[in-house]
């Protein structure tokens, strides 16, 4: 079995244990009123025009690199990417493979002003809602994970919610089917999730395919400044950037150094 089918069979068990503490009903309710209170698709706007943008990362493991930071000062560590002019934060919420908790969202998208995408393996419209209710402005959908249905139906619930879903592609057909659900924001992974490659030519490969009007974030495997211009140079709209963030003893000249001579 690979590594994204065991996860999700994982998570599906971890939904069902919330779901018997806090029925879907309820998470609704909250993510209704979380709705209510939050501009909508700020996520998307934040991505939106001028130089390429930052979506930093607070990952704390994964199943590629076991731990990455043994030390984890969530909270300093997204206000540090705020303070560096990131677009968003990314957080993980997945607790099995990369050691996260739904706190680390709520807590962080309390404390910060700029947008939290919740990272997990959502497989059911429970955790979509629960996204909302966490303080999340916008989702993961893996296409790897989610049938044609799913990722529609999933996408236009986070739609009704005002959350912004990030739809994950990996390869031609991918790519295809994200738009075809109504993607308004494609990430490509340039990791392989099955094999763990990492390539940075699938997001060139695969640009062409995401018409202007639609984001497109190059995600996983950006490590130089080198790096973010070759994507910039290929019209990448954003990029989703955690393991060498985490890593680095002062995170705000990391961001500003992988910036480089752009503005
Ligand atoms: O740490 P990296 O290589 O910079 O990658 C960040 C991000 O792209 C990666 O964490 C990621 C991309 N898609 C995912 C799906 C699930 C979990 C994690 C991911």
């Amino acid at each position: 079995m690979n590594i994204l089918a065991e996860i999700a069979g994982r998570t599906k068990l971890r939904v069902a244990e919330e779901k018997a503490r806090l029925p879907l009903s309820e998470v609704k309710r909250r993510a209704e009123a979380a709705a209510k209170e939050c501009e909508p698709f700020a996520f998307e706007r934040a991505l939106k025009g001028g130089d390429i943008s930052f979506i930093c990362e607070v990952k704390r493991a994964s199943p590629s690199k076991g731990l990455i930071a043994a030390d984890f000062p969530y909270l300093d560590i997204a206000r540090d990417y705020q303070a560096a002019g990131a677009a968003a934060v990314s957080c993980l919420t997945e607790p099995y493979w990369f050691k996260g908790e739904d706190r680390y969202l709520s807590e962080i998208a309390a404390e910060i002003s700029i947008p939290v995408l919740r990272k997990d393996f959502v497989v059911n419209e429970y955790m979509v809602c629960a996204a909302r209710a966490l303080g999340a402005s916008a989702v993961l959908l893996i296409c790897a994970l989610l049938d044609d249905a799913q990722l529609r139906s999933f996408a236009q619930l986070a739609g009704e919610l005002g959350l912004s879903a990030l739809v994950e592609a990996h390869d031609e057909a991918e790519v295809e089917r994200a738009l075809l659900a109504g993607a308004r924001v494609v990430g490509v992974n340039n990791r392989d999730l099955r094999s763990f490659q990492v390539d940075m030519e699938v997001s060139c490969r695969l640009r062409s395919l995401v018409p202007p009007e639609i984001l497109f974030v190059s995600e996983s495997g950006i490590e130089s400044a080198g790096d973010i211009e070759r994507l910039r140079r290929h019209g990448v709209d954003a990029v989703l950037i955690g393991e060498k963030l985490m890593r680095a003893a002062d995170r705000r000249a990391m961001l500003a150094e992988l910036r480089g001579g752009g503005q």
